[in-house]
């Protein structure tokens, strides 16, 4: 079901196939935001004593321009699968059949996301955007191929294929808000995927290689070698198209990170809050902060993955994330591990009462 209240941008596909032209980002809402600062200084606490928690139930609020904001009654991750040609160079700690074995476990509800989503009130959805092998627990709608190709040596992804997954991510957010999401996180899952996610960083970030290679799922000393290798031959071909955000996807991104991308954006155009995760999503947010700009204004980072890469992303977007639990997981789990502090957020200006209610005197005589 559409809801009213929210905009609905249709024309993702017209007869010259996808467009990856997003519309104005409008902030969040300036009203709600003041609204809510006051009434924070009129819940029975010393003023600020809340610290972030205040900040984020003010965010809450101006998202869905309303004070005291609405609980969230459905809080939504989409965990984004799909492999990269340049696991093949011994880029992971792990081999790729791993990806599509993860998303068997995703949909009996064995992985960290499920435990973290089911701690925090959420519910996930599984994509198959570009899983190498089969996945034939899922009817896989919105496939784009069967794994990204190895960006240290060839694109990723050709254009057409970049344009549909941008697509597929618009519409898989457009689907989940829709379907009644109030918020939306996304999630990856796919071995080797720190390599062109820190690809994307360091060309988006203008940063030298050694500086983004990271340790992903536990690579040793070799691997680190391989790897850094890896982004850097990759960092060659990227630097080139570093100004085209589409390009870049396609030259050394892959189909998951484009469809993060799009569904990142098109949070944004709908006027959803994202809760964002780690490296791989953040990697994702800067593209879809060139493709749509304003679009971070309705996002929150959850956490600083251990990855070195993410701190260069939350500095470029100006986020502070609300967790540093030393989390390199992905699948959505660190913005799990945050969504409780959102709720509690939002029941702090929704259940507190206020000084007068509770009869405090709210300052000190002097
Ligand atoms: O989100 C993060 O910050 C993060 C950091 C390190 C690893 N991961 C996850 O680990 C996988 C990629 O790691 P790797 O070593 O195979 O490139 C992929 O499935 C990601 O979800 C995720
Ligand atoms: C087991 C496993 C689970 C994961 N979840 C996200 N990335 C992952 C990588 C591995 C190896």
């Amino acid at each position: 079901m559409t809801n009213p209240t929210k905009g609905h941008d249709v024309s993702t596909v017209d007869a010259d196939g996808p467009q990856a032209t997003f519309p104005a980002i409008t902030p969040p809402d300036e009203q709600a935001r003041r609204q809510a600062v006051a009434r924070h200084a009129q819940l029975t606490k010393p003023a600020g004593s809340l610290g972030r928690l205040e900040e984020l139930g003010v965010w809450i609020a101006s998202c869905q321009g309303a004070c005291p904001p609405r609980p969230f009654t459905r809080p939504r991750v989409v965990v984004f699968a799909g492999d990269h040609g340049v696991a093949a160079e011994g880029v992971s700690a792990y081999p790729s059949e791993v990806t599509g074995q993860m998303v068997a476990n995703f949909l009996t509800g064995g992985a960290a996301v499920n435990v973290a989503a089911t701690n925090a009130g959420a519910t996930v959805r599984v994509v198959d955007i570009a899983v190498a092998g089969d996945t034939p627990e899922l009817i896989a709608t919105h496939k784009i191929r069967r794994g990204s190709g190895a960006v240290n040596r060839e694109d990723a992804l050709t254009e057409a294929e970049t344009a549909a997954a941008v697509a597929a991510g618009r519409a898989i957010a457009d689907e989940e808000i829709d379907g009644g999401a109030d918020l939306l996180i996304a999630g990856d899952m796919g071995i080797g995927n720190t390599t062109p996610a820190s690809v994307l960083i360091a060309a988006l970030t203008d940063t030298e290689p050694v500086a983004v290679v990271g340790r992903g799922t536990g690579i040793d000393d070799a691997g680190w070698m391989r790897k850094t290798v890896a982004i850097r031959d990759a960092l060659r071909r990227a630097r080139p198209v570093a100004g085209d955000p589409l390009a870049l996807l396609r030259v050394a991104g892959g189909a998951d990170l484009a469809a993060i991308s799009g569904f990142l954006a098109q949070a944004a155009v709908r006027r959803t809050p994202v809760l964002l995760d780690g490296l791989i999503v953040g990697a994702a947010a800067l593209i879809a902060e060139e493709l749509a700009p304003g679009a971070r204004r309705w996002w929150v980072a959850a956490h600083r993955s251990a990855e070195p890469a993410h701190t260069l992303v939350l500095d470029q977007l100006d986020l502070n994330p609300l967790l540093d639990l030393g989390m390199r997981l992905g699948e959505g789990s660190g913005a799990l591990a945050a969504l409780p502090l959102l709720t509690l957020a939002t029941r702090v200006l929704t259940e507190m009462a206020t000084f007068e209610e509770a009869g405090v005197t709210s300052t000190e005589p002097v």
